[in-house]
């Protein structure tokens, strides 16, 4: 029995190919860089033993039996996605245990109920809906950023520009039938995972949890707690993590299992991003070859990732890795494309802004306008933030998006679906469950349940009240007013 305390973030890296198809590799990296990793490595046959061995070295890692070695250096905290080397294929996945303390142990398959949540954005299902779901993503302290003096403002304003945003929202909701597909989506997907599970001889329940509408993440809970789950997999559906998705949704969930004392001792392995695996990299590969195919010429097109957008605040000032995942993650696609024998150009630009603030640039119309007018002929979207069919996909890219194309000059337009129950890609991503769950472990032994804060209706009120003169005022700033001006909400 190996115990820590060191770690926070432990990445794990898969050696397909190897012969051992469940042994693997997991570093645990929490200490600063020159400085010791922890390797452990386990063998088994089902993916549940224990651990075999242990080994201690500085800034690199070799396991000789299946010929792996990992190279340094590492940062306290990193995420690993150093390549193996000397295996056929590099897969590699970000994993962190939500607890700070670390205690390996053996899982017993005895009476063990595996559940694995998925986390998504949700959609609003019908227009009446949409309001309220701006509400509630824009209350969201990850998704507007506010200092912390500011932090009362934080309702208030979602109030507010939930109803600003609510008519344009409205629009493109009703061009795509109504409402978001997501949660239907999702829950095919959830299935897809479930059956691709069952194929691996693990039997898990899936749930569903969604950050800003039904079912919200705390519904998923309490019926996690309802089945008496005893380890779980958080897999996020996002590839890439970012501090406004995958981070967002991670620290409400942090949240509910920190006050609970069943949820704070159940075993938890979160994936936090995983647009390195090879099972992603070739399926989003398999769709982009399947799509050129269809154009006349394919070696003239040219591949456009339409990420999307952040604002630069995010990258810049909090440190947000989605801009350098965006960037490897794509480096990762075309290099799969050119072991095939496709050497397309391609270019990758960030779509979906909202609001008067600097984000992620090039953005996408400016550089599809741009394109048009450099006499590209045909291209290619392909969309790179997200696993199932948006708003974002079906209204933006296939509507405006290809609108604007076809009057900047482009001539042929083709767009690469979302990855939805791609057999190739639920199966990856039941892959990265079953290697996540020797790494689940408990958020804290202790039964320390936190106290809700109490909450003090005149005390909101008063808030809510200064609260809105103060928005008052900071809407009427010059940048904001130019912002409404050209319809930025
Ligand atoms: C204002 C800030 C926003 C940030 C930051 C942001 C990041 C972000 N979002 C997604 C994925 C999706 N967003 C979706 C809808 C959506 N997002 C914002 C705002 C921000 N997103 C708004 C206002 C909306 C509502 C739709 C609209 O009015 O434009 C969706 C669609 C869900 C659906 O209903 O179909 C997805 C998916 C990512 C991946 C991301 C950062 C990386
Ligand atoms: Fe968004």
């Amino acid at each position: 029995m190996e115990t820590t305390s060191l770690c926070r973030v432990l990445s794990y890296t898969k050696l397909p190919g190897s012969g051992l198809c469940n042994s693997d590799v997991r570093f645990l990296s929490s200490v600063p860089r020159g400085r010791h990793l922890a390797c452990f490595s386990r063998h088994s046959s089902n993916g549940f033993s224990g651990l075999s061995k242990t080994l201690v070295i500085s800034n690199s890692c070799s396991k000789t039996q299946n010929h792996a070695v990992l190279k340094g250096p590492f940062l306290s905290g990193d995420i690993i996605q150093k390549r193996i080397l000397n295996s056929q294929a590099n897969w590699s996945v970000g994993v962190c245990t939500l607890g700070e303390n670390v205690e390996s142990h053996h899982a017993h398959a005895t009476e063990e109920k595996i559940g694995v949540l998925l986390l998504n954005l949700g959609g609003p299902e019908t227009l009446q809906d949409v309001q309220p779901f701006l509400y509630n993503l824009f209350a969201d302290p990850d998704i507007i950023r506010l200092p912390r003096l500011f932090k009362f403002l934080q309702r208030p304003l979602a109030k507010l520009i939930s109803v600003l945003r609510a008519p344009k929202s409205k629009e493109g909701y009703a061009a795509i039938g109504g409402g978001s597909p997501l949660r239907r989506l999702t829950d095919e997907q959830a299935n897809a995972i479930r059956m691709a599970l069952e194929a691996k001889n693990v039997k898990a329940n899936v749930y569903v949890g969604m950050r800003y509408w039904y079912p919200f993440t705390e519904e998923a809970i309490e019926q996690i707690k309802r089945d008496r789950i005893t380890k779980l997999v958080v897999l996020p559906l996002y590839p890439q993590f970012s501090i406004s998705t995958t981070g967002s949704s991670v620290r409400v969930l942090h949240d509910i299992f920190r006050e609970d004392a069943y949820l704070s001792r159940l075993p938890v392995s979160v994936i936090l991003s995983w647009y390195q695996r090879q099972g992603y990299i070739s399926s989003m590969a398999d769709l982009i070859k399947e799509e050129l195919e269809k154009f006349a010429k394919p070696e003239e097109v040219m591949i456009f990732f339409s990420a999307h957008g952040v604002p630069v605040s995010y990258v810049e000032d909090a440190g947000d890795p989605y801009k350098d995942q965006m960037e490897e993650c794509i480096y990762l696609i075309m290099q799969e494309l050119k072991a095939r024998g496709i050497a397309n150009d391609h270019t990758l630009a960030y779509q979906s802004r909202v609001g008067p603030v600097q984000w992620l640039k090039p953005y996408t119309d400016e550089v599809l306008v741009e394109l048009g007018q450099k006499g590209v002929k045909s291209l290619l979207a392909v969309p790179i933030s997200f696993v199932s069919e948006h708003i974002e996909t079906l209204e933006e890219i296939d509507m405006e998006y290809k609108h604007l194309a076809l009057e900047s000059g482009i001539e042929n337009w083709g767009r690469v679906p979302a990855l939805g129950c791609t057999s190739s890609f639920i199966t990856d991503l039941a892959d990265a469950i079953v290697e996540a769950l020797p790494s689940a472990k408990a958020l804290s032994a202790s039964r320390e349940v936190t106290e809700e804060p109490e909450y003090d209706p005149v005390r909101y009120l008063v808030k809510l009240f200064f609260g809105s003169i103060l928005a008052f005022f900071l809407l009427l700033t010059p940048r904001v007013v130019h912002a409404f001006r050209n319809h930025v909400f």
